[in-house]
C-alpha cells in the first residue's frame, strides 16, 4: 500500500536531524560592508570526507507537481550536500531517517521562497527537487574519486501530497 506524506513547512527545529535550513530570517549574525550588509555567518555543517573536496555545481532540474510519488531515496555518506534555490521558486526537500542502513519514514517539506538546505553527510533524500520553472540550483557537495552514494528504491513508492 502507497504510503501517503503530507508537506510540512521547513523549518530550523523540525529539519535539524537531517541537515540545515540557510535562510535570512530574524537578525544577521554581524553586520558587515560598512553596516549594508547582514551577514548570517557559519549557517551549515558542510563535510567532504577523506580525499574529497568542496565542489560548487549548477543544477537545472525538471519541475515536478504535487501530488509527487518518490520512488528513490539516496544518501552520500562522505559529505554533506546544500540545494540553493537560485530563483525565489519553493521547492520539495524529502528527507528519511537512517534505520538499521535503510530508510525510515520519510517526511517532506515544502521551502518557503529564499530558503535553501544542506543535507548532513549520510541523511537520507529524494534527489533535487523544483516545484516550478526554473529549476536552477546551486548545489554544494563533495568532488571525489568515490561514487560517495547509496539508493535504495522504495517499495511502495511513497507520495507526497500539499
Ligand atoms: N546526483 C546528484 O548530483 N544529485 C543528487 O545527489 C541529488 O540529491 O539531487
Ligand atoms: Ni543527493
Amino acid at each position: 500500500m502507497t504510503r501517503v506524506i503530507t508537506c510540512q513547512p521547513l523549518t530550523t527545529a523540525a529539519f535539524a536531524p537531517f541537515g540545515d535550513v540557510l535562510d535570512c530570517s530574524g537578525d544577521p549574525d554581524r553586520m558587515i560592508n560598512a553596516g549594508l550588509c547582514g551577514r548570517y555567518h557559519d549557517r551549515a555543517q558542510l563535510d567532504f570526507g577523506e580525499g574529497g573536496r568542496a565542489g560548487i555545481s549548477l543544477f537545472r532540474a525538471t519541475p515536478r507537481s504535487l501530488p509527487y510519488e518518490v520512488e528513490l531515496l539516496e544518501r552520500h555518506p562522505e559529505g554533506s550536500q546544500a540545494f540553493i534555490p537560485m530563483t525565489e521558486n519553493p521547492f520539495l526537500v524529502i528527507v528519511a531517517p537512517d534505520a538499521g542502513g535503510h530508510p525510515g519514514p520519510p517526511q517532506a517539506f515544502l521551502t518557503a521562497p529564499r530558503q535553501g538546505i544542506n543535507f548532513h553527510a549520510g541523511t537520507w533524500h529524494g534527489v533535487l527537487t523544483p516545484l516550478a520553472a526554473p529549476g536552477i540550483f546551486a548545489v554544494v557537495d563533495r568532488i571525489g574519486e568515490t561514487a560517495n552514494l547509496e539508493e535504495v528504491f522504495l517499495d511502495p513508492p511513497c507520495q507526497v501530497v500539499s
